[in-house]
């Protein structure tokens, strides 16, 4: 593994991720890949996750060709030097942000949306310049092995490269010294990754997760929101990490609330859910058991069926959800959605401030004011109101956690700046060594009075004083020099011009 660092490095090092053209071609062989081996992707996409590929198209494929899109039309303008503002000191110089590559990145996905996880994080690293090493998780080996098998085909081969392995091949890869390092994945492991970064002052995005909660107020289009709820929330069998993963309602809420989600799922999956194209299955036995337990003592509203041979869980709704239950205590990530009362919407942010920040939140009412409240009296990686999952769709905002819920975000604009550090540059001329004195010892009250002027805007009566002399002797300076220009070429036109220079003297 280390030799494979080292010659990323090397191949880094030789400044060829770094021309704009060069990393438009990566992209656009990457938008080949897709294109040419979609039904390969949805394949394995599908056997991973028992996903249909009409879903594995929509979930994952349409993202990755709209990050790709939106990175090779705004490439020129990312990676532009942007102009910075100067102070009185600096005002002659040029000063600017120069956006440039962190180096070799390390890229580690999760199996729940195995080829966006690694696909989107790569499409920055590679747009802003870098060279990165992908580690695919071994939970979806399908998507893994063919990762490891088309990347290459389509990509510089010595910047970019997979590694697919378990536990102990991530250990290993994360004893290398990398320069930035995008994890995704559950919590625990995050820590781990941390802390592994840490022994070589790596920066690291972490993309984690929590429990996303879901408040529905009670003046809300319930119909509309609970259609919206079963969607974001049975979409990859529950498996998303933004998903909401319980709801927080006032009791008199909860029948209709059940009831509703119940209609929805017969309308979305049909009488047999089982025969449903359009919905998945756990991705493992000990997620799936993992799940099941979820289930032990619990009020089943509704589904609840499990099948072990086929790791099929039904959608199911819980009621009456004691807060202090395993269920609550653990991130879901699964079909069981439990529905826990509040007394009102003061109690919800209470209930959300008492926990972990989640990845999401989602608040559903009619009352704009009531979901802006509940913004700024709560934190959470990011927020959809009235709808669910839909802000990660947005490449303009930023994706990711806070708190226990990670740090740093992607996407778009976000996963450029990312892989890339802003350099400050000042560029200035080897000129104005008489202002510089100001600067050199020895110190005086005088040069510290400038100082104050200069960079803090701040001046006293005889500081003004100075500065209007001062404005005043390099105005004269630039009429004597004009006159003596001028009386060397033409004596006779220089004479009518010092009459006229000096007329507006007489008035001043
Ligand atoms: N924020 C996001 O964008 C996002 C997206 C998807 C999933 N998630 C979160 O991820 C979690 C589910 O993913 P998961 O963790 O089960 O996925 P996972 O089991 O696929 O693990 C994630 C990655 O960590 C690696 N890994 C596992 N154990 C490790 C160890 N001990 N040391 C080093 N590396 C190790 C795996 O090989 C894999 O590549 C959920 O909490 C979910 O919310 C977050
Ligand atoms: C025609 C339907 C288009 C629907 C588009 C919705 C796309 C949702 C994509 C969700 C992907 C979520 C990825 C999340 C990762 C975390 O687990």
């Amino acid at each position: 593994m280390e030799r494979q660092v080292q010659r990323l490095r090397q191949a880094f090092r030789s400044g060829r991720s770094r021309p704009l053209r060069f990393r438009q071609q990566q992209l656009e062989a990457l938008r080949r890949m897709v294109q040419e081996r979609e039904e390969d992707i949805l394949a394995a996409i599908a056997a991973d996750l028992s996903k249909s590929k009409l879903n594995a198209y929509s979930h994952e494929v349409i993202t990755i060709l709209g990050e790709i899109d939106f990175m090779l039309a705004n490439l020129p303008e990312l990676a532009s030097a942007k102009p910075a503002k100067k102070n009185l000191l600096t005002m002659l110089d040029e000063a600017y942000l120069q956006p440039e590559p962190l180096g070799v990145v390390l890229i580690i996905g999760a199996w729940n949306y195995p080829f966006v996880l690694i696909m989107q994080p790569l499409v920055g690293a590679i747009a802003a310049g870098n060279a990165a090493i992908v580690k695919p998780s071994e939970l979806s080996e399908n998507t893994a092995k063919l990762l490891a098998k088309l990347l290459p085909q389509y990509l510089d081969q010595d910047l970019y490269a997979v590694v697919n392995g378990g536990v102990a091949e991530t250990t290993e890869l994360l004893k290398q010294r990398f320069d930035h390092i995008l994890y995704t994945g559950n919590t625990a492991v995050g820590k781990i990754v941390m802390e592994a970064a840490a022994k070589h002052l790596t920066p690291v995005t972490l993309e984690l997760g929590g429990k996303s909660p879901c408040y529905i107020d009670r003046d809300c289009d319930l119909d509309v929101a609970c259609r919206r709820i079963t969607w974001g929330k049975y979409m990859n069998c529950g498996q998303t990490c933004i998903a909401p993963d319980y709801v927080l309602c006032e009791a008199s809420l909860q029948d209709q609330i059940i009831q509703k989600i119940k209609e929805t799922v017969k309308e979305f999956y049909g009488e047999n859910i089982k025969e449903s194209p359009d919905y998945e299955r756990i991705v493992n036995l000990r997620h799936f058991k993992r799940l099941q337990g979820l289930l032990e003592g619990q009020k089943i509203a509704f589904g609840g069926e499990t099948d072990e041979v086929t790791r099929y869980i039904a959608p199911t709704v819980l009621t009456d959800v004691d807060p202090n239950s395993k269920v609550m205590q653990e991130e879901i990530f699964g079909p069981i959605l439990p529905i826990v009362s509040v007394k009102n919407v003061d109690e919800a942010i209470s209930f959300i401030n008492d926990r972990e920040k989640p990845l999401a939140l989602y608040v559903f009412s009619h009352n704009n004011k009531l979901i802006k409240r509940v913004i700024e009296e709560t934190s959470s990686g990011g927020v959809t109101g009235n709808d669910v999952i839909m802000h990660f769709t947005v490449n303009s905002l930023p994706f990711g956690g806070v708190g226990a819920s990670g740090m740093g975000a992607y996407h778009g604009k976000y996963s450029f700046d990312t892989f890339s550090h802003q350099r400050p540059c000042l560029l200035k001329g080897l000129k104005g060594e008489s202002v510089n004195k100001l600067r050199y010892p020895p110190n005086s009250q005088s040069k510290l009075g400038w100082a104050k002027f200069l960079l803090l805007k701040k001046f006293n009566r005889a500081g003004l004083l100075t500065l209007l002399v001062t404005c005043l002797a390099v105005v004269a300076a630039v009429f004597i020099k004009k006159y003596q220009a001028l009386s060397r070429g033409n004596a006779l036109l220089a004479s009518l011009v010092v009459h006229r220079l000096r007329w507006p003297s007489k008035h001043s």
